[in-house]
């Protein structure tokens, strides 16, 4: 992976602008490419703590030397904030993280079309996120090839053919962060209620689950037949999941993946209006 030789702008320099800074300048960026606009002072002062990075308080013609602009800020405000920015970085290209806001109104907010749509989730924290990207028409090979060497940094990334399929990769991977993290929450729950302490509990599940993870992406059977090889017949693991398959849960997994892709269309719907 080689370190993009750009100046790069995040607007917003909370978690997501963090975890893809951090992982930026992990692979050798310079604090000095990097400019943030973030009006928040406590954020701003913890992106110069970790990264060493002194964080404008509202858009200023320091943006002009962007040659790529990351949107990193809630769907909600976007609109808003794309206003002070815009004159400064049209002859930029656009990245936006933001859930659910569709390109024709991000490119209306920030004055171009070359814009890519992507949606990252947290791992990319640890160097272990994975992205899906959506490209605009007008976004060349070679404004792929940056994204591609900024988003890397994070982990794994996959493009999709269709704008919408950005809603079904946030529910997905986008949301999946918290779905694991309450599985873990429940394991760990449980392991108390048997006994266990809260620690070894929680180790065991947290080593399961990534363990698990790593046995099915080194693996080139599916998760049914690797279940199945987990479950003896009339066994303990044949207790637990006919439990969870009589109280519905795998049904109940899927709705609420639904609920995900169908919340982030409403915030296009909602708040890529303006
Ligand atoms: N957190 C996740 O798991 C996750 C995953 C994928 C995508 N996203 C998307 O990333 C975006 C940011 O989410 P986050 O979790 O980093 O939120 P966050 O609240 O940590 O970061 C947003 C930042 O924007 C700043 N901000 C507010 N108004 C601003 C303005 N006018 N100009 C510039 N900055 C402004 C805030 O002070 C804040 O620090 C959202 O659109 C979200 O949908 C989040
Ligand atoms: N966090 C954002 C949300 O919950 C987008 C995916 C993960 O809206």
């Amino acid at each position: 992976m080689t370190t993009p030789s750009q100046h790069i702008a995040f607007i917003g320099g909370g978690n997501m602008a963090s975890a893809i800074i951090g992982g930026l300048i992990r692979q050798g960026m310079k604090p000095d490419q990097i400019t943030v606009v973030e009006p928040f002072a406590e954020t701003a002062a913890k992106l110069h703590q970790n990264f060493g990075i002194t964080a404008l308080p509202t858009a200023s013609a320091e943006l002009l030397q962007a040659t790529l602009v990351v949107w990193a800020v809630k769907p909600q405000i976007f609109s808003q904030a794309a206003e002070p920015v815009m004159s400064h970085t049209r002859g930029a290209l656009h990245l936006s993280v933001a859930a659910g806001i569709r390109t024709d109104s991000i490119c209306r907010w920030v004055g171009t079309e070359r814009v890519v749509r992507c949606m990252p989730n947290t791992p990319a924290l640890v160097g272990q996120g994975i992205t899906g990207l959506f490209p605009c028409p007008l976004v060349s090979a070679s404004d792929k090839a940056l994204v591609e060497q900024v988003i890397g940094t994070t982990g794994q990334y996959v493009w999709v053919d269709q704008e919408s399929k950005l809603d079904a990769v946030t529910a997905l991977s986008g949301s999946g962060p918290a779905y694991v993290f309450y599985f873990l929450e429940a394991m760990t729950q449980a392991g108390v209620g048997m006994g266990l302490s809260a620690e070894q509990a929680y180790q065991l599940a947290v080593a399961t689950f990534s363990g698990a993870s790593s046995l099915a992406a080194a693996s080139t059977e599916s998760p049914e037949v690797l279940r199945q090889r987990v479950t003896s017949k009339g066994g303990t693991t044949y207790a637990a999941i006919t439990s969870l398959d009589d109280a519905g849960v795998k049904a109940s997994f899927v709705k609420a993946m639904q609920a995900a892709e169908v919340r982030a269309r409403e915030l296009g719907d909602e708040f890529g209006k303006a």
